[in-house]
């Protein structure tokens, strides 16, 4: 794109635009947005913008123009006719010029001004005056400095209100003056002004202020009604007296997260009776509170306090970035996931770029709310706790990179399972197009790739094909999981978001790997998304890949049905995967309604005897002439290792099986041999390999989607140490701890196993004394009321 349009070409952007107009009629546009990759004649595409906007009555308009030190003034006259907006984002290229109006938008409610020079002092002034219904602010200023002396929003109507001047521009002085009495929400991040007022006591619900130390103790005392508090103060404190400040009383305060004045701790927990949580984020000095300790403890600490997350260097020695729990009322339980700031406190924010994204822009309202949590258990009682929640996943308000800043790396580990493509092939578009990154990078073949090979550049034209592929493009393997080696290549390259996609092994890879980059301080996230065609990873609904696995295998047991059916006394014996858990098995059986015997890893069997495998082949063979058995490979283990005893493991240090289905097929065989009671065909069918290889289906496909974008969502948002997985069919934030802990297996006294049971008429193999055993072990655990308690977890099994 040449910078200058010809004339020709804005002639014919002009046509273009006009024809639009003429074919909408006064048709009304719910958005719109303008992005100029150039400089052009502003005037004329105000012109056009202009009259657009007053036909068709857009709600809301973004304006997106390049941002230049030398700026365009902007025909302001123009604007005032545009009664019909409620939103209003300007970004870039303009200085904005405002005269003084009565009324200038009557229905705007929120305005975003991004990197836009303001003229004169009383150009923001006049615009924020001239919008009496205006709830929410947001100014970022930026690198050219322009012509501000004072910052003055008045507004009787503003609720909430960022103030983002990051970086340093100028000597000058910059005072900043807010008079607006409605405010709720204030965000200050502020490096340029130092001089702070309030021209009216606020009535606010949340702060979260990071600025020097004394611009802190400038506005603490207009802070004194929050509920919520975040300071975190730029620069180096200097407030650690304390008679350095004169502390109000905050009723109303009960979450505080603090970097600074650890001195002042002992007049601010007595000044906030009602905190209930409190953050410390890193210190450069040990938590050790001296000095004027108050002769009793404050009260907060005695009746209120709820949550005290330390810094790093804390007395247990455990650290904030551990497991995050949070306690609330009637026994709600918000299992965190780690973040950047635990441990980097003083970083930077960046407003989404997601919201001048025309696609995303038409949801009502599409950034998740900080506070949105997913229940772990949906059955409750009247009266029972509310539970462990996990973080709602999605996109949030304010992001912990610039989608420049952002170099990325997409990992596949262990074994394959269908729809690693289509995931790799997300997290690159959700990338790319949602966050505006560009660099991403492959690694090939499993963790060790990043030590011992190349990796590989992926674009969106490279990933555009590869979901219809089966495998993983990237290549997979095990083993090779060296920390050290894995953390310098992060750190050598440059990497700041590091996603994984593997089952339970790479995810505890996954753990190590965060803890040690954690323990550098580095700014990189480790983000994982579970792999596992077994289905075994605890918490999640279920995994991808596993809907496409037990579609493929209903083509290997129908194949097993009509050789089984076609022969005198056939049996087809059909051997699906499963190491440890007979998820696929199970599904697969109750998804045919033509297996008659399922044989899974939790549920133990025994062949000879009363009640055992072989009486019952034998019995279905008489009743129906042919009988399909599936058997999961890690089923019958111990048995099999009675007539081969060797045992080995793989690179990752799984244990290797036996062939179970083969060896069933072959005991069968000799029992009949034996026994001679009926002359028998057997049809041993094997599609393990073939079910993992193939591409995902439909529906996995659609959740591949959904986990990659609501993982780089949580990257962006600076979440780390955490997967991204399905509770109850609500994306969320999992921390690694959690599924690391635990394999997801069939619990064998719940419904799903009756009704499989009920399904194949196959008896239980287990004598009643040893029924009672497994009840007591296993009680069904993701919808377990207080006071029960399981060993492992099942997979809405109910
Ligand atoms: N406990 C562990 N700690 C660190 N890395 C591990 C651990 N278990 C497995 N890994 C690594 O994770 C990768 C995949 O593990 P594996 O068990 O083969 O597959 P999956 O992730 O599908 O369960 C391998 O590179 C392996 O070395
Ligand atoms: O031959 P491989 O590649 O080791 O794979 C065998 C194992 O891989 C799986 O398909 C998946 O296991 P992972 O999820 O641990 O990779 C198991 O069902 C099976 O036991
Ligand atoms: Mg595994």
């Amino acid at each position: 794109m040449p910078s200058f349009p010809s004339l020709q070409e804005l002639n014919t952007f002009h046509h273009f635009v006009h024809q639009t107009l003429s074919i909408r009629g006064d048709i009304a546009v719910d958005y719109l947005f303008l992005q100029c990759e150039w400089k052009c004649d502003y005037d004329r595409v105000y012109d056009m913008l202009c009259a657009f906007v007053v036909q068709c009555k857009v709600r809301k308009l973004v304006i997106k123009f390049p941002n230049e030190r030398y700026k365009v003034r902007f025909c302001w006259d123009l604007f005032k006719t545009w009664n019909s907006l409620v939103e209003l984002n300007l970004e870039g290229g303009f200085m904005l010029d405002v005269p003084e109006y009565e009324l200038l938008f009557p229905c705007l409610k929120r305005l975003e001004l991004v990197s836009v020079g303001y003229f004169k002092d009383c150009s923001v002034t006049n615009l924020v005056s001239g919008c009496p219904v205006l709830e929410e602010l947001f100014v970022e200023r930026e690198v050219y400095p322009d012509n501000l002396e004072m910052f003055k929003v008045s507004s009787v109507s503003l609720k909430r209100l960022w103030i983002a001047f990051p970086r340093f521009v100028r000597g000058d002085f910059l005072k900043v003056v807010i008079d607006a009495p409605k405010l709720k929400y204030i965000y200050v991040l502020d490096n340029m002004s130092n001089d702070y007022s309030f021209t009216k006591p606020l009535d606010l619900v949340e702060g979260n202020i990071n600025h020097s130390a004394e611009t802190i103790a400038q506005i603490i005392p207009f802070l004194s009604s929050a509920k919520i508090l975040k300071l975190t103060c730029i620069g180096s404190s200097v407030l650690n007296h304390p008679h350095g400040l004169d502390m109000p009383m905050f009723p109303n305060l009960v979450r505080l997260v603090i970097d600074w004045g650890l001195d002042l701790i002992p007049v601010l927990l007595n000044n906030m009776p009602n905190l209930e949580h409190i953050t410390f984020l890193h210190q450069e000095e040990p938590l050790i509170v001296e000095g004027n300790l108050p002769e009793e403890p404050p009260f907060c600490l005695r009746f209120k306090m709820k949550e005290i997350i330390l810094p790093k260097q804390d007395i247990c020695g455990k650290g904030a970035c551990g497991m995050k729990i949070e306690r609330g009322e009637h026994g709600y339980v918000l299992e965190d996931v780690p973040h950047l700031t635990d441990y980097i406190p003083k970083l930077n924010t960046h407003p989404n770029p997601m919201r001048f994204n025309p696609a995303y822009s038409v949801v009502k309202q599409y950034f998740v709310d900080s506070d949105d949590t997913v229940p772990e258990k949906v059955v409750v009682h009247k009266n029972s706790p509310r539970g462990v929640h996990f973080r709602r996943a999605g996109p949030r308000q304010q992001v912990y990179f610039s989608p420049d800043e952002v170099h990325a790396c997409i990992v596949t580990c262990g074994g394959l399972c269908p729809g690693l493509n289509t995931v790799i092939r997300e997290i690159v578009c959700a990338l790319y197009h949602m966050y505006g990154v560009t660099r991403v990078l492959g690694i090939d073949g499993g963790y060790r790739g990043f030590y011992s090979k190349n990796t590989v550049t992926l674009t969106p034209k490279v990933v555009n094909d590869i979901h219809k592929r089966g495998g993983t493009v990237l290549g997979s393997s095990r083993g090779g999981h060296d920390k050290s080696k894995i953390v310098d290549s992060i750190q050598d390259r440059g990497i700041n978001q590091v996603y994984i996609i593997g089952g339970d092994g790479t995810q505890k890879g996954a753990a190590v790997i965060f803890e040690e980059i954690k323990r550098r301080g580095i700014k990189a996230v480790v983000a994982g998304i579970p792999k596992t065609i077994d289905n075994d990873i605890a918490v999640i609904d279920k995994s991808f890949g596993f809907d496409t696995a037990v579609e493929e295998a209903q083509r290997a047991i129908n194949a097993a049905h009509v050789e089984a059916e076609s022969a005198e006394n056939g049996i087809g014996v059909v051997k699906l995967m499963g190491r440890y858990s007979g998820f696929i098995a199970m599904y697969a059986t109750l998804a045919s309604r033509d297996v008659d015997l399922c044989l899974i890893p939790e549920s133990p069997f025994f062949l000879e005897g009363e009640g055992g495998l072989f009486e019952y082949v034998e019995k279905r063979l008489k009743e129906n002439g042919h009988m399909v058995i599936v058997v999961a490979e890690g089923a019958g283990q111990e048995l099999v290792a009675q007539s081969n005893s060797a045992t080995a493991q793989d690179a990752s240090g799984n244990k290797l099986l036996k062939d179970v289905g083969m060896w069933l097929s072959d005991s069968i065989k000799a029992h009949f041999a034996k026994t001679k009671s009926m002359h028998i065909t057997l049809k041993y069918i094997d599609p393990t390999y073939m079910i993992r290889a193939v591409p995902s289906n439909a529906s996995d496909n659609i959740y591949c989607t959904l986990l990659a974008q609501s993982c780089v969502h949580g990257a962006m948002a600076g979440f780390t140490g955490f997967i991204s997985g399905l509770v109850h069919g609500r994306q969320t934030y999992i921390p690694f701890s959690r599924i690391v802990d635990h394999q997801n297996k069939v619990i064998i006294t719940d419904r799903m196993w009756a009704r499989l049971l009920s399904s194949t008429n196959q008896p239980s193999f287990l004598k009643p004394c040893e029924l009672i055993e497994f009840q007591k072990v296993e009680l069904p655990s993701t919808q377990l009321l207080e006071g029960e308690s399981s060993s492992s977890s099942s997979s809405g099994q109910n």
